[in-house]
């Protein structure tokens, strides 16, 4: 995607909307100076202003200056947010981009009382480095709405287009997901160190093994079992471990909190 000349309005500039913000100039998207950053305590966001982003706590002036705005507040912070850019709103201007958990396209629309396009889109953190599996979906953008998102957030990772109501699964996979795949790397590094390592060495050799893992299947187009038939010897050491593993609960522990994330996913917005 060549170099963007939209100006873009990130309201709610916290974990996950730095790491877009971040992401963006990153990939030579955008220029720091094209999005404007808000946060209650704008002070928060003193090291992103000496970068060159504009930065307040002023939602309806955000708006005024962007045609793009992405929504990246908490679930229960969203209406107030909503409440005070409603006037500010220009259908025909503004695509909104929401990154909100829980947060349907229509209950957008009808929060704001507008006819504007809104395309939700579930990226993760690792999209400050570019790495975010990011999934996109609309009820009512049209195709050119959708393919521009699209290409904002391949310039960010891979992205897919899915259902609307599959957006509270995706959240719960890939979003979710990055701090469960953390988690299971520091497990292996901890029991990397009940085995000798130093915690430093045992952390870097856990997660180059992990990338190594995913790479095989991105990279091969291959199937985990498929993989992991190459790993275990008969009768050797790995068949062993990943045995105890599954008597222990491993894939099981994986699958029942996915699901209990996607649930609790598609409830933060209504528990308001
Ligand atoms: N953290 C993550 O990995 C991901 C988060 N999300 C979604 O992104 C949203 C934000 O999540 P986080 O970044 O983790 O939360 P966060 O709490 O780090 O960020 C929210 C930010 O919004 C600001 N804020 C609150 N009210 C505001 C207002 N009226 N005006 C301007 N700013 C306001 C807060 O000061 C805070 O900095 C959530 O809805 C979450 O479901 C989606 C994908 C991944
Ligand atoms: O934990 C959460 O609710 C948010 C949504 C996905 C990632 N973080």
């Amino acid at each position: 995607m060549k170099k963007s000349a939209s100006r873009v309005a990130i309201l709610g500039s916290g974990n996950i909307g730095i790491a877009l913000a971040k992401g963006l100039v990153k990939a030579g998207i955008f220029e720091p100076a094209q999005i404007t950053l808000t946060r209650r305590n704008s002070a928060a966001l003193a090291t992103l202003a000496q970068e060159g982003y504009t930065t307040g706590s002023d939602n309806p002036a955000a708006v005024e200056q962007a045609d793009i705005l992405v929504l990246a507040v908490l679930p229960q912070q969203l209406n107030k947010v909503l409440e005070g850019i409603k006037p500010s709103i220009e259908p025909h201007k503004h695509l909104i981009i929401s990154v909100i958990s829980g947060v349907s396209c229509a209950d957008i629309r009808q929060e704001l009382g507008v006819e504007v396009p809104v395309v939700r889109a579930m990226p993760n953190t690792a999209i400050s480095i570019g790495h975010s599996m990011t999934c996109v979906a609309s009820d009512c953008a049209s195709e050119e709405q959708l393919a521009l998102v699209e290409a904002l957030f391949d310039t960010v990772g891979s992205t897919i287009r899915i259902n609307e109501e599959l957006m509270t699964s995706a959240t719960a996979l890939c979003a979710c997901g990055i701090a469960f795949f953390l988690r299971s790397i520091r497990a292996a590094s901890q029991g990397g160190t009940e085995i000798g390592f130093h915690a430093h060495d045992a952390l870097k050799m856990a997660a180059q093994t992990a990338k190594g893992a995913a790479d095989l299947l991105l990279q091969l187009a291959s199937h985990p079992e498929q993989e992991i038939d190459k790993v275990t010897s008969p009768k050797g050491c790995t068949i062993a471990g990943l045995n105890e593993m599954e008597h222990n609960g491993f894939s099981s522990a994986m699958i029942k909190g996915i699901k209990l994330s996607a649930e609790k996913a598609g409830t933060l917005y209504k528990e308001n």
